[in-house]
């Protein structure tokens, strides 16, 4: 595996493997590497000939200062952790890479940006969607892997795809979990041990709040019950619990729809997020009936 930080030296290499009609697969990521990220490299293996893992903390996404001066920064075993996947590439651009002098660009997209994180993180998805443009064009992607743990990022990268016409093929990875059910995630590192005991509680609100909804039950008693779970199981603060529509992410109050359960919640100083989809009978019906359709 190549170690690179210059965009110059990147695209010397892309250039051969594309006169030699190779394809290319590309994992962002921001380090600390976990099996969730992992999973995302074997999805890139099975889909192209050649695969490019970066590594960039954006600055750019990060609107509180204290959570990007404590991100995880792990290259050196990030690197080993690599080495037997059959990565092609670890490109760890320099900053100005990214963001020479003078950079002057961002990227916003509206909708499925609203709310959710969005609300919560100002400039967070404008941080995020202009970072993986830049990175999309300079690692040349044919397709690129994001993980559904982030599945309102997953969302809004798929509009700018699509409004942009890039060529990058998206492609969604399940959420990889540890065995207590907890979403594997870089900021889990941070929790210390008793917090970490306690954080897989978020995965059974889930759980339970997204039967009572399959079940017919009432959502906004259902949503709320879930805060006061965690709250009670010694969650500092909840920003949010919430059910969307699947794909435009709009506010729902029933799941006639396929449907998501949302949730961001603070614990220990760090703030975790999860979703879980809601496929309730009537929802299965309506998209049973869209596919019977005349076009
Ligand atoms: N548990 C997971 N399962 C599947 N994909 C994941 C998981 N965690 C992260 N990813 C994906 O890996 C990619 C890079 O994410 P990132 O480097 O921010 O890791 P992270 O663990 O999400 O860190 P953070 O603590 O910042 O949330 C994203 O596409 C993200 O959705
Ligand atoms: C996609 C990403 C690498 C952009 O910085 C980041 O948001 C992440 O790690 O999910
Ligand atoms: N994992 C998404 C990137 C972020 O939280 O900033």
């Amino acid at each position: 595996m190549k170690i690179i930080r210059r965009k110059s030296d990147l695209q010397a290499l892309t250039g051969n493997w594309r006169r030699a009609g190779e394809t290319i697969g590309v994992v962002l990521t921001m380090g600390a590497l976990h099996d969730g990220h992992l999973s995302l490299v074997k999805a890139a293996h099975s889909r192209a000939d050649r695969v490019i893992v970066t590594i960039f903390v954006n600055p750019r996404q990060f609107n509180n200062p204290e959570d990007l001066a404590k991100y995880p920064k792990t290259e050196e075993s990030d690197a080993r952790i690599l080495g037997p996947l059959d990565v092609d590439v670890l490109y760890v651009p320099e900053p100005e890479e990214i963001y020479p002098t003078g950079f002057s660009t961002t990227i916003s997209v509206s909708g499925v940006s609203d709310g959710l994180c969005g609300g919560d993180r100002p400039g967070h998805f404008d941080g995020v969607a202009t970072v993986v443009t830049k990175l999309l064009l300079q690692t040349d992607a044919d397709c690129t892997f994001f993980g559904e743990k982030d599945y309102q990022q997953l969302q809004v990268v798929r509009r700018v795809v699509a409004d942009l016409d890039l060529k990058t093929e998206i492609v969604a990875c399940p959420t990889v979990r540890e065995d207590d059910g907890l979403a594997m995630s870089s900021r889990n590192l941070r929790l210390g041990s008793e917090a970490r005991q306690m954080a897989p509680v978020i995965g059974r609100v889930l759980k339970s709040a997204a039967n009572v909804i399959r079940q017919g039950g009432n959502v906004a008693l259902a949503l709320e019950t879930a805060r006061q779970a965690l709250l009670v199981a010694g969650f500092d603060a909840v920003d949010y619990f919430e059910l969307r529509s699947d794909s435009d992410l709009l506010t729902l109050t029933t799941a006639d729809q396929p449907a998501r359960l949302f949730v961001a919640a603070w614990l220990n100083g760090v703030r975790l997020i999860d979703n879980m989809p809601v496929a309730t009978e009537r929802s299965a019906q309506k998209v049973a009936a869209k596919l019977v359709e005349p076009v």
